[in-house]
């Protein structure tokens, strides 16, 4: 196995499945097959990278050193980037992930602002209708 060996990305696109499964980090070209099994993260998160640019994926976790060796060891080429490729699929992951939590927050600050002018309103009319009746 040579690491000198360059892959394109639609060569890592066409080995998805987990007999057959390459990772792109950092533009290498990772052949994880043997590790899918005793991946402490799951195979799912794998398979689910599988045959893509994995990069942010891997760097969201912060894995340890200890990951990055057997990641080396996993080393087959490296990525020979072309006009058109995907960029990092989390990317775009993360983008929509930030969008949906700030609406989500939106959403409840909304909420609590009706809570505060409806209980405002409601405690103004009450202190009217209080005075109506006391005052003679
Ligand atoms: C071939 C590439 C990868 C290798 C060699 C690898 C290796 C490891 C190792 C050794 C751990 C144990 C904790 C540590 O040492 O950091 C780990 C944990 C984890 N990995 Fe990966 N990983 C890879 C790719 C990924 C990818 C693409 C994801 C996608 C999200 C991922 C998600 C996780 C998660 C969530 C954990 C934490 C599991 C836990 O603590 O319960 N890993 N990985």
């Amino acid at each position: 196995m040579s690491d000198t060996k360059e892959f394109t990305y639609s060569d890592v696109s066409e080995h998805t499945t987990k007999k057959d499964l390459y990772l792109v980090i950092h533009d290498k070209v990772y052949n994880s097959s043997s590790f899918v099994d005793e991946h402490p993260g799951g195979e799912e998160v794998l398979l689910d990278v599988g045959g893509q640019d994995a990069t942010e994926a891997f760097e969201d976790v912060g894995h340890s050193d200890e990951a990055r060796e057997i990641l080396n060891g996993l080393l087959i080429g490296n990525l020979k980037r072309q006009e058109g490729d995907p960029q990092p699929k989390s990317a775009a992951q993360q983008v929509a992930d930030t969008r949906k939590s700030s609406q989500s927050s939106g959403g409840l600050g909304v909420g609590v602002y009706a809570v505060i002018i409806v209980g405002a309103a409601a405690a103004f009319f009450a202190y009217q209708y209080l005075q109506e009746i006391v005052t003679p």
